[in-house]
């Protein structure tokens, strides 16, 4: 029997029925990611990362090929994958505590009352958020609504993290913060992730592998880069680092030389 990957994409097509017919935005997408490992997606907008991504989380069906997660089929949605996207989704009318919760609840079978609030204040303090415990989103900046989202999604113990650019909407500041605490979560929980960014930096500092993505349409991965930085990481010790400055290079060559950005090309 063939030996899987802890999550194995296995080629992954999607075709999307449009009034023009039908529109092929992933074509035969192979990737492999192995259990405790970051994977950044990197792609020029409209490549296909998000459909990537929601294949995973079991809410895009593959018009042909496989996802298999520790050797299961997945073909719909479940806790075992939690999703952390670009706008936080929290519920406007709990506060973050309820909010984290509540995803506590849906996954912690066996955990009683007590357990279940000690599990969640333990979540958002690994995200530096308990203090803000008793606030709705509303009153939170975007920072701390991220930081809630990220809370509640490890909070489900999942086997996959999947993350839709998660800090796309943030000030540069902002994100470097949220950037550390992905740090400070990978070298204590050591998850598994996936992650979409735009942004070549934030792919190399926080990633095992870069995965970048060819234009599309029938997008496929085009380049494969490992990340050699050793773990935990610091981001000023990092950006010294010869093999921070390879894999920068490598990904920005790959996305300005290589596939530039299909927008500008025209001009
Ligand atoms: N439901 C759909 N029906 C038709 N076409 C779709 C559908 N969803 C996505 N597409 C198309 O598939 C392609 C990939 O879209 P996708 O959102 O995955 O790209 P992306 O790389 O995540 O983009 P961005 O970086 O801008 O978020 C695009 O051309 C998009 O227009």
């Amino acid at each position: 029997m063939k030996q899987r990957s802890y999550l194995a994409l296995e080629g992954i097509t999607v075709e999307f029925p449009t009034k023009a017919g039908r529109f092929c935005a992933l074509d035969s997408i192979d990737l492999e990611v192995g259990k405790g490992e970051f994977v950044a997606l990197i792609g020029h907008s409209g490549c296909g990362k998000s459909t990537l991504l929601n294949a995973v989380a079991g809410l895009v069906k593959p018009t042909r090929g496989a996802i298999f997660l520790n050797g299961e089929l997945v073909d719909a949605p479940g806790p075992d994958r939690a999703v952390v996207f670009q706008d936080h989704s929290l519920l406007p009318w709990l506060t973050v505590e309820e909010n984290v919760r509540l995803a506590v609840d849906k996954t912690a079978g066996g955990k009683n009352k007590a357990e279940r609030k000690d599990w969640v204040m333990h979540n958002l303090e690994l995200v530096q958020m308990t203090h803000a415990a008793a606030k709705r989103p509303g009153e939170l900046s975007g920072g701390m609504k991220q930081r809630a989202g990220i809370a509640r999604a490890i909070a489900m113990n999942p086997r996959v993290l999947l993350m839709d650019e998660p800090f796309g909407a943030l000030d540069a500041l902002t994100r470097a913060a949220l950037q550390d605490v992905v740090m400070d979560l990978q070298a204590r929980l050591n998850n598994t992730v996936l992650m979409i960014t735009h942004d070549v930096d934030e792919a190399v500092l926080l990633a095992d592998r870069v995965v970048m993505m060819t234009n599309g349409p029938a997008a496929r991965i085009g380049e494969d880069r490992p990340v050699a930085l050793a773990r935990p990481r610091n981001r000023i010790e990092a950006i010294d680092m010869p093999e921070y400055a390879e894999a920068r290079s490598a990904v920005i060559h790959f996305l300005h030389e290589r596939y530039r950005n299909p927008a500008t090309l025209a001009a």
